[in-house]
């Protein structure tokens, strides 16, 4: 009987896969692509179901999971009852004679011979070479069977294992289960075995492997009456196979052998083998109900004097005071109008970061790299090392002489990393989020300061921005979880939404999510009347302290054009680390 697709099939197979949803037009998203879960990055909501057509598809392209829904249900074993109960093939239930081969073979695997007559293994009739598991239901009828070549040559063989067709998959060891106590479940037969071997009563393994669950069914009303089950599956890329299936299907009780039990071994048999009974043992009785991975006890949690928080200090003794310096693990959102001096705040806080021996990432989507540099060399380098001539207008001009570039640049060399905007991906390699770039220069470069400026030319970047304001929302929220992981400092440049008097929180352009997801907000403004001053910095939101300096409490600030500088009122010239190792140049001492 053909099938029709129903959105109520879509939904109920959500459900029966526990993934999490939200219907969008005519789509129904998924969180995580049930197939790649999202890649390395977690990328969500990347799969939806068209709930007219029933087409599916994952937009990862490295994952590029796609089809009609009929074939989604059967890769995840959704029963869409279409309308017939299968029909398996009755087996001839004549008595299993036990063979000499299968015994020999399966002492080689640590298995006994009671073991193997208790389990009726033996070989076929028409090649010795072939071990067979017979699987019985609880009726002691025989329903499936298994095969598996002793002597199987890679590339010349075509199966190692396989079954008889048409058969009705149930669990191995079901007959010889004792009571409805404990079930000790593992993937292979051989892995069942060795858990038997152990004198454990209750050993089962799966009929067809971990992805396979058509077995669950067929076997729901026996399995569902064990007070709890043990999966025993194999310890494969850091997961125990079966376990998060079985722990979302099954009713009872579901506890997982313990990583750490498993003693870096694969499975159940290379246990016993390697490390003997009692090993086996132990596993399963330390078995426990795996922890969520994303709840903790908060008692166990570290607690931190956040004073005593690392920083890097801005040096701008206000500000310093106000938030505590640019404390590791946080998002600060910088702010202002435009032209106002945003980009020059965020380069003078880079030089305070590489001052403090801090490695550093600049993404800036305005200026070319070599923009950005003269303007982080001026700042570094100071009133002394900067030549001042008039121009024929009678302006200034200021330029700093080719050794004292170049010494700069060694101080900060293999420190200071700046994004590539002309890197576009190689001929059909993926396209790099800048937060998978950051992450990676995080890791590759030990860089503790990220600064992006600014919001709107980094979401060129991401690219699913069709929805900017969930793009951006998730960008920032991206940028926090980066933070918090690494222990890093991420300054965020953004426009304001409107020019008003006052700044407040809710002034930045974009997603409001932006300004909820910052830990500091603070807006850079120039002003004018003043006579100490020409600039103040408003600090709007602030997490971790709670003090605010807005309207006539804002930290007023000057700004040297020579220097490009920005500091606080009468406070003595700054020196960075590179004057240290200043070896002059007979042309460029200082002026
Ligand atoms: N008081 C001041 N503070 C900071 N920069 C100033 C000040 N006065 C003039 N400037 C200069 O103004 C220019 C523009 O500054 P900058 O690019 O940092 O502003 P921005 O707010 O980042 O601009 P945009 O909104 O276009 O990104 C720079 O050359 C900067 O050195």
């Amino acid at each position: 009987m053909s099938y029709e697709f129903k959105t109520e099939d879509a939904y109920g197979l959500a459900r029966a896969i526990g993934a999490d949803i939200h219907e969008k037009g005519d789509e129904l998203f998924f969180k995580y692509c049930p197939q790649c879960r999202g890649g390395g990055n977690r990328d969500k909501n990347t799969f939806s179901v068209n709930l007219k057509s029933g087409l599916f598809k994952c937009f990862r392209a490295s994952c590029d999971y796609h089809g009609h829904f009929v074939e989604l249900a059967r890769d995840f074993d959704y029963d869409l009852g279409f309308g017939e109960k299968r029909v398996y093939r009755k087996l001839p239930q004549k008595p299993v004679v036990v063979r000499n081969g299968a015994i020999e073979y399966m002492a080689k695997r640590g298995i006994s011979s009671e073991i193997c007559r208790k389990y009726e293994l033996t070989t076929r009739t028409d090649n010795k070479d072939i071990l067979v598991f017979p699987f019985y239901d609880e009726t002691g009828t025989l329903q499936f069977v298994k095969y598996r070549n002793m002597k199987f040559r890679k590339g010349i063989d075509k199966n190692k294992e396989w079954s008889e067709a048409e058969t009705m998959p149930i669990l191995f060891g079901i007959k010889q289960c004792k009571d409805f106590d404990r079930l000790i479940i593992t993937e292979g037969q051989i892995d069942s075995l060795s858990v038997a071997e152990c004198g454990f009563n209750n050993a089962v393994s799966v009929p067809t492997g971990a992805t396979g669950f058509t077995w669950l069914a067929n076997c729901w009303d026996w399995i569902t009456k064990f007070h709890d089950v043990v999966v025993f599956g194999d310890n494969e890329h850091g997961k125990i196979t079966l376990a998060d299936t079985l722990r979302a299907r099954l009713p009872q009780t579901v506890k997982v052998v313990r990583k750490k039990d498993y003693l870096g071994e694969k499975d159940a048999n290379d246990i016993l083998l390697k490390y003997g009974k009692q090993a086996i043992r132990a596993a399963i009785e330390n078995a426990e109900i795996p922890q969520l991975e994303n709840v903790k006890d908060l008692a166990l949690v570290q607690s931190v004097d956040i004073n005593a928080l690392p920083k890097i200090k801005t040096n701008i003794p206000d500000i310093d005071r106000l938030i505590g310096g640019l404390v590791m693990g946080q998002v600060i959102l910088l702010t202002g109008k435009r032209g106002h001096g945003k980009s020059t705040f965020m380069s003078q806080l880079v030089c305070e970061a590489l001052d403090q021996r801090e490695n550093v990432f600049i993404y800036s989507g305005e200026l070319a790299d070599y923009h950005f540099k003269r303007w982080i060399d001026f700042q570094l380098a100071g009133t002394d090392y900067i030549k001042a001539i008039q121009n024929i207008y009678g302006d200034y001009e200021y330029t700093i002489g080719d050794g004292v570039i170049r010494q700069i640049s060694d101080w900060y060399k293999g420190r200071a990393y700046i994004y590539d905007n002309n890197w576009l991906p190689e001929d059909g390699a993926e396209f790099e989020s800048l937060p998978e770039t950051i992450e990676k220069v995080i890791k590759q470069y030990g860089v503790r300061l990220v600064c992006i400026d600014n919001l709107m030319t980094a979401m060129e970047t991401v690219q699913e921005n069709d929805q900017l304001y969930l793009a951006q929302s998730n960008f920032v929220g991206q940028l926090k979880k980066i933070a918090v992981k690494y222990d890093v400092v991420v300054i965020l440049v953004a426009h304001p939404r409107k020019s008003k008097l006052e700044f407040d929180n809710d002034d930045v352009a974009g997603s409001a999510d932006i300004t909820n997801k910052a830990d500091v907000v603070m807006s850079y403004e120039r002003i004018e009347n003043d006579d100490t001053c020409d600039s103040k910095l408003s600090i709007t939101k602030n997490r971790l302290f709670g003090k605010y300096a807005t309207k006539d409490k804002a930290i007023k600030l000057c700004y040297s054009e020579r220097t490009k500088r920005i500091f606080p009122y009468g406070l003595y010239p700054r020196h960075y680390g590179w004057e240290d190792y200043f070896q002059p140049v007979e042309e460029e001492l200082p002026l």
